[in-house]
């Protein structure tokens, strides 16, 4: 189920990370990579069996972690089942520690301005764009309304140009964003530095930048061994897998393509992960 899509062969790269297990990590995205995608952004789970193969997964190597766009409170709830896991919530600019969301303090500067942003929409911006508040970044969803995608993103360039914000284009969405240069790249350089291995699965186009990130490594340090795994979608899907190692063909095939990484640990069957 899991498709080569360049050199690295998938048995390589699942035996290179079980010979160094605890230099080696795991890093997932959330919507549409290991939960699907509904209209409804607040009613969305993680897909059957994820959450559990993560925590396997987090007795087996060094790191596992999420990094998404969602606050980190939000996905401190989705994974309060796997404590182990770590969150950087809003490409990074929070992380969790001890059970409490830390967030950038240059980011929470903005959060004013990101106030002002949400009242403007509600205004401006007909009712079927649902206008999400995550309070440091506003998300602007047109999937209920896609032929609505040109006038939200041209309101959305002039309100950042207006406000100072930055601009992030994703599956029936954009969203307007503090301007640091923090995402999921720059979460995943220094996340990854003293990882001899590491896994990143995303569907999105914020995800090449992780990708770029462990290719950046790779080119740095020869050793290193990077894994890019797209999931696949007729959204964003075909640019994310023109430069992924391996692709699955949804979210719910995630946690299978994990099995088969659980199972080649000694000691473990594919299937058994209560504990
Ligand atoms: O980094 P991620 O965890 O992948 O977050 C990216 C965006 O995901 C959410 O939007 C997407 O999923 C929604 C729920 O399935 C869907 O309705 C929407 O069309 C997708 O773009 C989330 O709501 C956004 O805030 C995230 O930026």
């Amino acid at each position: 189920m899991a498709t080569s899509r360049a050199p690295l062969r998938f048995v390589e790269a699942v035996s290179a990370t079980v010979a160094q297990s605890a230099k080696s990590g795991f890093f997932f995205d959330y919507d549409g990579t290991i939960a699907p995608i509904m209209r409804d952004p607040g009613a969305v789970f993680p897909v059957a069996g994820a959450v559990e193969r993560l925590r396997a997964l987090t007795k087996l190597v060094g790191r596992v972690a999420i990094v998404s766009a969602r606050p980190a409170a939000f996905l401190c709830d989705r994974f309060s089942g796997a404590p182990q896991v770590r969150l950087f919530g809003l490409y990074g600019l929070q992380t969790v520690v001890d059970g409490h969301v830390r967030t950038d303090a240059e980011a929470q500067r903005w959060a004013p301005v990101v106030r002002r942003l949400i009242e403007d929409a509600a205004r401006d911006l007909p009712g079927e764009i649902l206008v999400e508040d995550k309070a440091l970044m506003v998300a602007l969803h047109y999937r209920a309304a896609p032929s609505l995608r040109g006038a939200v993103e041209r309101w959305s360039s002039r309100k950042a140009a207006e406000l100072g914000l930055r601009e992030q284009h994703g599956r029936m969405v954009v969203e307007l964003k503090p301007p640091l240069e923090r995402d999921k790249g720059t979460t995943i350089a220094r996340e990854t530095e003293t990882l001899a291995c590491a896994w990143y699965f995303g569907d999105d186009l914020s995800d090449a930048r992780a990708f770029d990130a462990l290719r950046g490594r790779e080119a740095r340090d020869p050793a290193f061994m990077g894994v890019r795994v797209a999931v696949a979608n007729g959204e964003t899907g075909d640019e994310l897998a023109r430069v992924a190692d391996f692709t699955v063909d949804s979210p719910e095939h995630t946690p299978t393509l994990l099995d088969q990484v659980i199972s080649a640990f000694p000691g473990t069957r594919a299937g058994s992960y209560s504990g």
